[in-house]
């Protein structure tokens, strides 16, 4: 690792602004990307993983500036792109015309769907072609000659030069889009799930290039994908983005086998095992990711973590905490509806009893056993469940909120760093200072 690195993302934002009415006023805003930072160094691989709507498209485009960022800096320093000149800034946030012209030579984008970068109406080596020509380079022959060696380099032939898109298939054209990106020589690639669109088997073909072009051109790479397989395959580094925040980020090997976010852990679970008869305590992530434009308070993963932290006063089994908090939501949000529920057990036998009937369907729908193994807890729980079942939904919210709080939604963690580069965002372990690993394990039945 050279001691200035190729790419120094600091306190990144891209956050959307949510109009209304016809004056289109500004009425809130998605926080898409929310204060990220990492580094890539030289020849360096760092994956990006998060489920969907996380914001690693945002922070790719705003990383390349093909969005504008509302916040941070990105500290580039490729060759073109005047850091070396004395004076000039090296933020690409804030690059004049002819400084981002130089940076679209060093930054490349390969994108999901490869269509999108190519051009029906040209030929293939037209349209790499086309970029050497728009940076200068006059002599036709020469551009021709160059396009041809690279059009090799990605596994095609020459001959392929004068063909048009729609002869070649998927992964074909993603070896275009390959070529596309590598034409000017960039520092910098930043592939937003390039594998993502392909069949199964060209998957792995496309990697194996990738890593190939990766070192032949030296280049450093952010590489974005929701598959921890694929992530794993072909980073250095990783960083897990969760709701506009990395939360985690370290080396491969060491984030894969020591998960120090909860996050992380309940993502690697997912991962299919190459031996599926080896014991394993599968983490089943509930929920949808909440939204960025009301994100939740404290640490963003607290409403669907199965490590939520419990209160002292109490002494729940896991996975009881975490059903509670469940019901707590839905009731104090809104998305708990007790009509709908009665109706529907309105269709049962007529001589059973209706209230304890609703009462049962409600622990059954939040999987809350008949009774909580902590007793105080069960008796604030069955005195928020009598209000529900009596309709008095405002008396429910007011006892639930009160008695059942996580120290995770009070406010936000900071990151804990251990050791090597590899930082974490979670309580557990930045209070204690015990890994992850070393905690009971947490199932959900
Ligand atoms: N132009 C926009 N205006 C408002 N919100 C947006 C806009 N673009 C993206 N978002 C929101 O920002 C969040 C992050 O989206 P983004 O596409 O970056 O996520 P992602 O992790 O790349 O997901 P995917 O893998 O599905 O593309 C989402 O909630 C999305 O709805």
């Amino acid at each position: 690792m050279t001691e200035r690195p190729l790419l120094s993302v600091r306190n990144l934002e891209k956050h959307y602004p949510i109009k209304q009415g016809i004056l289109s006023r500004q009425v809130g805003a998605a926080r898409a990307v929310d204060g990220i930072s990492f580094d890539i160094a030289e020849g360096e691989t760092l994956g990006l993983v998060g489920e969907s709507g996380c914001g690693k498209s945002t922070a790719a485009t705003s990383i390349i500036r093909l969005e504008e960022p509302t916040g941070g800096e990105v500290l580039f320093n490729g060759r073109n792109s005047a850091a070396a000149k004395a004076g000039e800034t090296n933020d690409v946030t804030k690059f004049g015309d002819a400084q981002l012209k130089a940076f679209r030579r060093d930054a490349q984008m390969i994108f999901q769907d490869p269509s999108s970068s190519l051009d029906p109406r040209m030929t293939v080596g037209g349209s790499v072609a086309e970029l050497l020509e728009v940076h200068g380079m006059t002599d036709k022959k020469r551009r021709r000659a160059i396009v041809e060696n690279l059009l090799e380099d990605v596994g095609l032939s020459a001959d392929d030069y004068d063909r048009y898109p729609h002869e070649f298939s998927g992964g074909q054209k993603q070896r275009i889009a390959l070529a596309r990106a590598l034409v000017l020589n960039p520092d910098l690639v930043v592939a937003d799930e390039p594998v993502s669109a392909l069949d199964v088997s060209i998957r792995a073909e496309i990697l194996s290039l990738m890593n190939d072009l990766q070192e032949k051109y030296g280049l450093s790479m952010l590489f974005i994908s929701h598959d921890l397989s694929v992530i794993r395959e072909v980073s250095d580094r990783v960083a897990v983005m969760y709701l506009g925040e990395i939360v985690e980020i370290g080396d491969t090997e060491e984030l894969f086998s020591n998960p120090q976010h909860p996050y992380t852990e309940a993502l690697l679970s997912a991962v299919p095992r190459p031996d599926p008869r080896r014991k394993r305590d599968d983490i089943e992530l509930k929920g949808i990711v909440p939204s960025p434009t009301d994100p939740p308070s404290g640490c963003r993963f607290h409403t669907r973590c199965h490590r939520v932290i419990q209160p002292d006063e109490y002494d729940l089994e896991q996975s009881e905490w975490r059903s509670l908090l469940n019901f707590r939501d839905g009731v104090v949000k809104g998305g708990l509806d007790v009509e709908a529920t009665r109706e529907l057990l309105s269709t049962g036998p007529a001589e059973t009893d209706a209230d304890a009937e609703l009462e049962a369907e409600l622990r059954r729908e939040y999987d809350l056993p008949e009774r909580l193994s902590d007793r105080a807890a069960e008796r604030t729980l069955g005195e928020s469940i009598d209000h529900v079942v009596a309709g008095e939904m405002a008396e429910a919210r007011e006892v639930l909120s009160s008695a059942f709080v996580t120290p995770c939604e009070q406010e936000a963690p900071s990151y804990t760093d251990h050791g090597d580069g590899h930082r974490s965002k979670c309580f557990l372990t930045q209070e204690g200072g015990e890994s992850l690993q070393n905690r009971a394990s947490v199932r959900n039945d």
